[in-house]
């Protein structure tokens, strides 16, 4: 079966691990290591919500799209520096699927 882009790119973002950072923008961003990776996903972010509240006004959603790709990218080159994959993040979502949102949130203790 073909691989979905999500297994390639969490492919080529092992790979990099080894790859020199003039060759790779992934290999710089793991050589400046992690604090700059997140600086990157906080930007992604802000990025993002200013995009959803442009399209809000504009209707044009492709900005949102563009964006929100830039930060889905940033935070798998962040789960890759932590040795995950986006794997682990579906695996999660299907761990929480059909449960309520609300029910969960009844469901914590005080101190969660
Ligand atoms: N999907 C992406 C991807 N999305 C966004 N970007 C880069 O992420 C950066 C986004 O940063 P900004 O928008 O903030 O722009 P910037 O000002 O250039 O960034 P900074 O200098 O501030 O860090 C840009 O350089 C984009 O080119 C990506 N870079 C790489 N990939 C994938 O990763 C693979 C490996 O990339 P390399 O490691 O560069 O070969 C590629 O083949 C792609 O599949």
């Amino acid at each position: 079966m073909a691989q979905s882009i999500l297994e390639q790119l969490d492919q080529v973002l092992a790979e990099r691990k080894g790859a020199d950072a003039d060759s790779s923008y992934v290999a710089s961003l793991y050589h400046k290591g992690l604090n700059k990776i997140l600086e990157k996903v906080g930007e992604e972010a802000i990025e993002t919500v200013l995009a959803a509240k442009d399209a809000e006004q504009s209707g044009d959603n492709s900005k949102l799209i563009y964006e929100t790709a830039d930060l889905w990218f940033h935070s798998l080159v962040m789960l890759a520096e932590r040795g995950e994959n986006h794997q682990a993040v579906l695996n999660e979502l299907a761990r929480r699927f059909g449960l309520s949102g609300l029910e969960e949130k009844a469901s914590r203790t005080p101190s969660n």
